[in-house]
């Protein structure tokens, strides 16, 4: 004859981003959790209201959740903790109205709206005010030299920026088409200037300047250096074709934004629509950039096969050399691998900036 299933206790409890769920099953084995379409399924064996046993039960969530489920078991309990796919409150557990019997709140963790959005708020004010110990860790003095230092970079590279995307723009009106053919001789020794400059950001990022990743500001200033230096400045084919315009264009496009964003930030201050065109603008154009690298990528493949500039040797005995083109294969892929990281993290910082933001609203 066929048991019916046991189903354990399931407590709940949620925030803004998450979902908690307490299973009351003890010493837990085999636990078998995922989420597909809004159900989540979850079966182990442990020792329940029913004794030792097989338990199992499924919940049809009122809203999505994201896939990736985590779990603990501690040698009372199963904690599990889903994401939200968007942020918000929920009023209720399930899809269905009524609840299920096994399923209760949490009292542990249980917080109604406003006391969860204390919560944020009270973890926002911890973070600022270890942001101010550090501050007088480091001393005052040294905060202000570093700022200062930072502004005068972000103010020099806007300067050089900007004078190349208004050259181009107004070159582009008086000399229409003309003026793609010519964009390396003009524009390349500015824009020399401000990519070198811009190892400075690596530096950075590294010894903790500024909030971000190491990976992706290196990703973006050698991916740029290389274009720069290695396809459009030795190769002299290349400096008369209409993508060097298409890519110094979308460069310098993102940052006329990009650095007076970071001039504000300077100052703890921010200009709402600026901010929006910081972490909005990269969405078109980050792709469109990559794929103009790749167009000169692409261009200068026969190039560097004719002249063979910068072929690797082979031993005498071999008697031939591997052309620089194998190289340039090679970085067509990892341009595409860059480019999947660093929308991945603005993507991120996107968010990061606008749920901050939307928090600080709501208060
Ligand atoms: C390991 C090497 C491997 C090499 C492999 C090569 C692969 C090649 C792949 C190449 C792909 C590159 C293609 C690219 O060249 C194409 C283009 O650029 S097209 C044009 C569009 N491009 C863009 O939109 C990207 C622009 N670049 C960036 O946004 C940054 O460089 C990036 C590192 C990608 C992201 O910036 P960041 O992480 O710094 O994000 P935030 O702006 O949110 O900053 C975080 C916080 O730090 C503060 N900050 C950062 N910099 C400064 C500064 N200079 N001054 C003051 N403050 C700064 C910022 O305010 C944030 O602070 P808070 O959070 O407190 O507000």
């Amino acid at each position: 004859m066929e048991t019916m299933p046991l189903t354990p206790l399931v407590s709940w409890a949620q925030r803004h981003e998450e979902i908690y769920l307490r299973v009351e099953l003890t010493d837990a084995q085999n636990i078998d959790v995922h989420v597909h379409e809004q159900v989540l399924q979850f079966r182990a064996q442990g020792h329940g209201a029913k004794g030792q046993n097989e338990y199992e039960f499924s919940l049809e969530f009122l809203l999505p959740v994201k896939s990736e489920v985590s779990h603990r078991s501690t040698q009372r309990h199963v904690n599990i903790t889903l994401q939200k796919e968007q942020r918000g409150w929920w009023e209720r557990l399930t899809r269905q109205e009524r609840k299920p019997v096994f399923l209760a709140p949490d009292f542990d963790r249980w917080l109604d709206e406003s006391d969860a959005e204390m919560e944020i708020r009270e973890k926002e004010e911890k973070k600022n005010k270890l942001k101010s110990q550090r501050h007088e860790e480091k001393g005052e003095w040294f905060v202000s030299l570093t700022t200062g230092m930072l502004f005068v970079y972000n103010l020099v590279q806007f300067l050089g920026f900007s004078w190349i995307f208004v050259n181009m723009t107004v070159r582009l009106f008086i000399f229409g088409r003309d003026s793609l053919y010519d964009t390396f001789h003009t524009i390349s020794e500015v824009m020399f200037f401000c990519q070198i400059l811009a190892a400075v950001e690596v530096l950075n990022a590294a010894f903790g300047v500024v909030r971000t990743g190491v990976i992706p500001t290196l990703i973006q200033v050698v991916g740029r250096n290389f274009i720069l230096f290695i396809i459009f400045g030795s190769v002299e084919e290349m400096h008369n074709q209409p993508v060097v315009f298409f890519v110094f264009y979308l460069w310098s496009a993102i940052e006329i934004f990009r650095y007076p964003f970071y001039m504000l930030g300077c100052f703890n201050t921010e200009w709402k629509t600026l901010t929006w065109l910081r972490y909005t603008i990269w969405i078109p154009l980050y792709p469109l950039g990559v794929v103009a690298e790749a167009v000169a990528v692409i261009q200068s493949i026969p190039i560097f096969d004719e002249t063979k500039l910068f072929s690797i040797p082979l031993p005498k005995a071999v008697g031939a050399s591997i052309s620089f083109s194998y190289v340039l294969h090679v970085y067509l892929v990892l341009m595409f691998l860059g480019l999947f990281i660093n929308f991945r993290h603005l993507h991120k910082q996107r968010k990061r900036r606008f749920r901050t933001k939307k928090r600080k609203l709501s208060i």
